[in-house]
């Protein structure tokens, strides 16, 4: 955009004064230019006094304007997406398309946009017929099938909210109210009570991702689905950060359970609990957790969970409780650490609850046996290792459980379509989005990983949305390079001795550690680029590059998270216990192994990756639909909006690799007529764009003004590089400038022409005037000069005649 001279009303860039990372320009609106210096008002209503000097840029008059799809910006950059997405924001409208996204901003108040009425609305409408919407998404899903959204962002940034709306738009517009659809619907309470959260930065964070797979019958009528989950945060169960606590369900239980109920399972206000007052809260503003357990409790009626089933979770989240307040105590046994638990209260609580032997918990809780190849030796456990392993339990217990919950619900909810039938289907994803904390474990690397895959996934969908373009356009694309992250994947999961598979292997090794772990990485990845090594050598932590930052990651605990199993002790104490409930959480563990000696298990990072190809296979088959949720600020507040904040989220959402593939190869098209339009005056002979043959008529100018560059015509645009676009404006301004100053010499010449008319008219009368009147002056002069000459000469003749006759 060439540089312009300010005046009142126009709009500019102002270059962000912040610094850092995520900094970028602000829009402003010039508000004086009188003096030597302007005042200009930013979007953020601060007024700023700049020297008239000061180059600014201009605004394209579609950001200031605002735009419902931001491919259509004049200036696709990332100020321009902000500023977009900011006024909108500013006015309610939450939603905004980039291409083939919606982006969503959390509005945090209630917004009288999903009723019944914006449903019917948007029922049965093209994408752009009306303000971007999540009903519009949905509604393209449904009538086109074999689609999928993906609901992606960070922590409270709306995913589960949209994953909500979506399930209750295709509800209401397959229109049959049906016990499948109820039971579909239902399941959101008890997956969000047993795996949602009140954290810092949501008060219903969702622990853990999903895929809900929606079947139709071909008439489009909802018959089943089906549901997959991923990563449960097990960690939270045993500990919770400030201000955060642990899984709603448990709040909720001791809030709800009559006091017959409560005494059965022993149990007392939450409290009571030290895993469940860590955080330091037990309650969550805005939530009611007795009316909340009415809700869970009809949810696992409506989907077909038995009161003694019911009964049993009860009992399992009691015993867990039981465990938690377990307190240990430091001893020495035959001078070895060990630990002790002098209150047996608790373990006789939780073995009745289990069904165990209490003696042989208490040996579990706090000594280790350790197998050989020719004996077992039991080892006493310090204090510390002892509660290791009391959490690992427990960690062990819920997280099959949960596994149990997604089990159970699909059973009512997932009906296998007949062989050979083609199914249809609608999945949602609501996946966690990239993490970055201060400390990065291997839940990290498991979350990240999933996104550099979901990356590569969006971008090679991107790169063949445009392909697609240009097939359509008849252009030609070959050329047109872009890089996805395969590198990266290769690096955590794909090459040989890659990241993961090494953890396993380490893993797998009774003797292996995480210190070992760490030197192996080093050792096979220190010249990788994107493997980083630490900044200090004695830091247990490596780095990877990843799409959306660098992240390092702290080896300390992962390879015990990535075993995901408890000691064998305490699995035998499960395989022996009498509650089939328990028993069968551990059904495929028990399937698996022999005898008596425990089959190792499948690693957590292995199943992940499994699931994730999984998953990766079925997107693969489906035409997606991404919505990409933004938070707007960390105050859980509406109307503020965060530019930072948003910023970060824009360029870890992968919105910005439309821009980048867009700018591998023409990003700049233009309709023929609007290409005339616009530009026609750069060539002679070209008239208004009804009146031409515009695609000849965009021939002849590219001709002329883009000679012998890299641009194309396709059926129906102009397909131009940034430079082009560049140049075409600027020569654009240059000609318009020319043709003012020949408007203007025009004009001024018409007018001093009339003027110099009008003047000469003037002095003409004025002179005729003058000359009559100065005529007039002298002819009076000399009219009485002959009236004297006359009267003389009279006097001269009389007087003589008198003489003669005297
Ligand atoms: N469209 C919306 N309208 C009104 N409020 C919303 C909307 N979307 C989100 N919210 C509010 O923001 C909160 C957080 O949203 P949500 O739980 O969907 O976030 P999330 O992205 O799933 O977060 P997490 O990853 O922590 O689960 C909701 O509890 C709700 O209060």
């Amino acid at each position: 955009m060439a540089l312009q001279i300010l005046r009142t009303g126009d709009w500019v860039w102002l270059p962000s004064k912040a610094g850092g990372e995520y900094a970028v320009d602000i829009g402003a609106k010039v508000k004086f230019t009188d003096s030597g210096q302007i005042q200009v008002v930013d979007d953020d209503g601060q007024e700023h006094w700049l020297d008239k000097k000061v180059a600014l840029k201009a605004m394209h008059i579609s950001s200031v304007e605002g735009m419902e799809d931001m491919i259509e910006l004049g200036e696709l950059h990332e100020k321009g997406i902000l500023r977009n997405l900011f006024t909108r924001y500013l006015e309610n409208n939450i939603y905004t398309y980039t291409g083939s996204i919606l982006v969503a901003i959390n509005p945090y108040q209630v917004l009288d946009i999903y009723n019944m009425q914006q449903i019917q609305q948007y029922k049965d409408k093209k994408i752009g017929d009306l303000p971007p919407h999540i009903f519009a998404i949905a509604d393209n899903a449904y009538y086109s099938m074999q689609r999928y959204g993906h609901d992606h962002g960070e922590s409270g940034a709306g995913k589960t909210e949209s994953t909500k709306l979506v399930l209750q738009f295709l509800a209401a517009v397959s229109g049959q109210h049906s016990w499948i659809e109820q039971q579909i619907l239902e399941a959101n309470p008890i997956l969000e009570a047993f795996g949602n959260a009140k954290t810092i930065r949501n008060d219903n964070s969702s622990r853990f991702g999903k895929y809900i797979d929606i079947h139709f019958t071909p008439s489009g009528v909802i018959e089943g689905a089906r549901i997959e989950q991923y990563l449960l945060e097990k960690s939270r169960i045993v500990n919770q950060a400030h201000n955060e606590r642990n899984y709603h369900i448990f709040y909720c239980m001791l809030k709800g359970l009559t006091q017959d109920q409560m005494n059965q399972l022993h149990l007392k206000d939450a409290t009571g609990y030290y895993y469940l007052t860590q955080g330091g809260e037990i309650t969550c503003e805005g939530r009611d957790d007795r009316a909340e357990f009415s809700v869970i409790r009809a949810a696992m009626k409506v989907l077909m969970f038995t009161d003694d089933e019911v009964w049993d979770i009860l009992r399992i989240l009691a015993a867990l409780l039981h465990l938690g307040n377990v307190k240990y105590s430091s001893t020495e046994v035959s001078n070895i650490e060990s630990a002790e638990i002098q209150d047996k209260t608790e373990i006789q609580l939780v073995a009745k609850i289990l069904g165990v032997d209490a003696n042989k918990l208490y040996q579990g809780l706090t000594s280790k046996t350790i197998q050989t190849r020719e004996e077992s030796v039991t080892a006493s456990l310090s204090q510390e290792a002892s509660l290791d392993v009391r959490d690992a339990f427990v960690k062990g217990i819920y997280g099959r459980m949960f596994i149990w919950l997604v089990d159970k619900i699909n059973a009512a909810v997932y009906k296998p379509s007949n062989p050979g039938q083609k199914v249809r289907s609608i999945g949602v994803l609501d996946i966690f989005g990239f993490e970055l904390f201060d400390n990065n474990s291997f839940e990290q690397l498991c979350i990240n990983f999933a996104n550099e895959n979901l990356q590569q996934f969006f971008v090679h969908h991107i790169f063949k949305l445009e392909q697609a373009e240009y097939d359509s356009e008849g252009i030609q694309w070959e050329h047109i390079k872009f890089v996805d992250n395969q590198e990266i994947l290769d690096l955590i999961a794909i090459k040989k001795l890659n990241i993961v598979a090494l953890v396993d292997e380490e893993a797998k090794f009774p003797k292996g550690s995480d210190a070992t772990l760490l030197q192996k990485l080093h050792q096979h990845h220190s010249k990788n680029r994107n493997y980083l090594m630490p900044k200090s050598s004695r830091a247990a932590q490596f780095g990877i590059s990843h799409f959306a930052g660098n992240v390092f990651y702290n080896v300390k605990g992962f390879l015990e998270k990535n075993r995901d199993t408890f000691s064998i002790d305490l699995m035998e104490l499960i395989r022996n216990c009498k509650f089939p409930f328990l028993l069968n959480l551990f059904k495929e563990e028990f399937k698996l192994s022999g005898k008596n000696t425990l089959k190792r298990n499948a690693t957590l990072g292995s199943q992940f990756k499994k699931s994730l190809e999984s998953l990766m296979a079925t997107l693969n088959a489906c035409q997606p639909f991404f919505v990409r949720c933004i938070k707007p600020n960390e105050f859980k507040k509406p109307q503020i909006f965060d530019r930072e904040l948003c910023t970060r989220q824009l360029r870890y959402s992968g919105m910005m690799e439309t821009i980048r593939i867009r700018k591998a190869g023409y990003p700049i098209r233009h309709k023929f007529k609007d290409f005339v339009d616009r530009y026609r005056l750069l060539a002679d002979g070209i008239g208004p764009a009804h009146t031409v043959d515009c695609k000849q008529a965009s021939q002849k100018i590219c001709g002329i003004v883009l000679k012998g560059t890299d641009y194309q015509l396709g059926k129906s645009k102009v397909f131009l590089k940034d430079a082009q676009d560049v140049y075409l404006e600027h020569q654009r301004e240059i000609t318009i400038s020319k043709k003012i100053v020949i408007i203007q010499k025009m004009v001024k010449g018409w007018h001093q022409r009339r003027k110099f008319l009008l003047m000469k008219k003037n002095v003409v009368i004025i002179q005729a005037v003058w000359k009559g009147y100065a005529q007039r002056k002298r002819y009076l002069a000399i009219k009485r000069g002959y009236m004297r000459l006359q009267a003389l000469f009279q006097s001269r003749v009389l007087t003589q005649r008198f003489v003669g006759y005297s």
